[in-house]
């Protein structure tokens, strides 16, 4: 009995501790998102699931092309039909204070499941992007036939390309209003040459050209139906699957430093990436102070666990390091897989009076906090230079702006990270870095 009971333990413990990871995740993330939808019990089939989203200039056509594409792949039993009104009717999603006005819908692919967001409005992208309120691995841009490329749609794109999106697809929408080829010929060249100037693959990326609406109204399958689908399939062999969380090198941001007599020094946090091991060898970065040293324990609720994996919330126990010698804000990291950084470039939205943010705009050399991991620091802004009359310029509430930011002692992070920032208690704006300018080289 008692062998048997042990046994059983063990193998409930191996399952929890090793046995979970990937796979069982990710099949526990479709299911849940799958059964929100309420159609769980068609789909059991466990395909990688990726994020994408519509983006483009106003009226190109987002709204219309998501409600064919989710028409088209119903008809195959890979979505449920979400028509025009439903997505444009955006629920209200909360991100990080900031209310974000957002539909997302899904559907699935003989390969892939897709988790697709559109936006109402120009605002609600960039926002969007910049906070990562729906993280997009890929995307389809839909540019209008009629018009060729607006400021939008060049906007929509640098972002993309700030925010990390490395492929994506066009759609050049509304055809049906246009009878002259060699204007289908140039909105192809123009776009691909702008692919090229953000930095995309310009020259292979594909492009459909159809009609969002005759696929939505079931007429005129040739730019219709046929080209939604088209535009599923390039998305599907074009665009990368994103890599995992768990696949990533090792990431915690240190929350607590605590002392156990007889056992040393444990750092709590949670594992933002990447799977740790006892006996795995990690480098701490941050606060001036990089060090290197090994992880000889790691404990959750007070039970042991032979490894750490990202989302986990837990302490490692790390090897001669004194309690002083750590502070919170730091990283512990795979070594040389990020740096820390002093000074850098971002991509910032500043919040509106609405959202909570300031009432009145600011300039150069304003000193709000940014909270970064779990580091609250000092910075100073300022513009990039090439920046005309940088003394002058006001940021307004509302704006999307480009920042220097140098703060007043380093932190680990990477081009891609996230913060926030604070002035008195409140938040103020939401940032991405897109540039490190000065990386602090390591002591050790
Ligand atoms: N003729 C024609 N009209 C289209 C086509 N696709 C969309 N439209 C129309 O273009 C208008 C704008 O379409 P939406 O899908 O709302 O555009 P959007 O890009 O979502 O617009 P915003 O969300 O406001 O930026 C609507 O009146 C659509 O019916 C198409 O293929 N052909
Ligand atoms: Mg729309």
């Amino acid at each position: 009995m008692a062998l048997q009971a042990s046994c059983r333990a063990a193998a409930s413990a191996l399952s929890r501790a090793s046995l979970f990871p990937a796979c069982r995740r990710t099949w526990l993330a479709n299911t849940t998102l799958i059964s929100r939808r309420g159609y769980a019990e068609m789909y059991s089939r466990v395909k990688p699931h990726m994020n994408i989203g519509t983006i483009g200039h106003v009226d190109h056509g987002k709204t219309t092309l998501t409600a064919a594409i989710t028409k088209i792949l119903a008809e195959k039993g890979g979505a449920k039909f979400t028509d025009y009104a439903q997505i444009d009717k955006a629920p209200e999603e909360r991100a990080r204070g900031i209310t974000i006005n957002s539909s997302h819908v899904e559907y699935e692919t003989d390969t892939r499941h897709y988790g697709h967001i559109d936006c109402p409005g120009h605002a609600d992208y960039i926002k969007n992007m910049i906070t990562g309120a729906a993280q997009m691995d890929g995307a389809i841009i839909v540019v209008s036939a009629t018009d060729g490329q607006m400021p939008q749609t060049r906007e929509h794109l640098l972002l993309a390309r700030q925010v990390g999106v490395k492929k994506l697809v066009v759609f050049i929408n509304k055809v049906d209003q246009i009878s002259d080829p060699e204007m289908l010929e140039l909105v192809d060249m123009e776009m691909r040459d702008l692919l090229t100037t953000y930095n995309f693959d310009g020259e292979n990326t594909p492009i459909v050209m159809g009609s969002a609406l005759a696929a939505l109204d079931g007429r005129n399958e040739d730019i219709g139906a046929k080209k939604v689908t088209e535009l599923i399939e390039a998305c599907d062999t074009w665009l990368d699957l994103p890599v995992r969380d768990l696949e990533r090198p090792f990431c915690l941001a240190v929350e607590e430093i605590l002392s156990i007599s007889g056992r040393g020094t444990v750092a709590t946090g949670r594992v933002h990436r990447g799977i740790a091991t006892k006996g795995t060898e990690v480098e701490i970065i941050g606060h001036n102070n990089p060090m290197k040293t090994t992880i000889t324990g790691i404990e959750m609720f007070h039970k042991e666990l032979d490894r750490a994996e990202a989302g986990d919330n837990l302490g490692l126990l790390l090897r001669g390091l004194k309690r002083e010698q750590l502070s919170r804000g730091q990283l512990i990291i795979a070594p040389g897989s990020m740096k820390s950084v002093k000074k850098f470039v971002a991509q910032v939205y500043i919040l509106t009076k609405d959202e909570g943010g300031r009432y009145t705009p600011f300039m150069s050399n304003f000193m709000p906090q940014i909270f970064m991991w779990t580091s609250n620091i000092t910075v100073t802004l300022s513009f990039p230079p090439g920046t005309e009359s940088p003394d002058e310029k006001m940021v307004m509430p509302g704006d999307n702006v480009e920042l220097v930011c140098t703060l007043q002692k380093d932190v680990g992070c990477e081009v891609g990270t996230r913060f926030t920032m604070r002035e008195g208690g409140k938040t103020i704006g939401t940032g991405i870095i897109t540039k490190l300018l000065e990386v602090v080289e390591g002591k050790s």
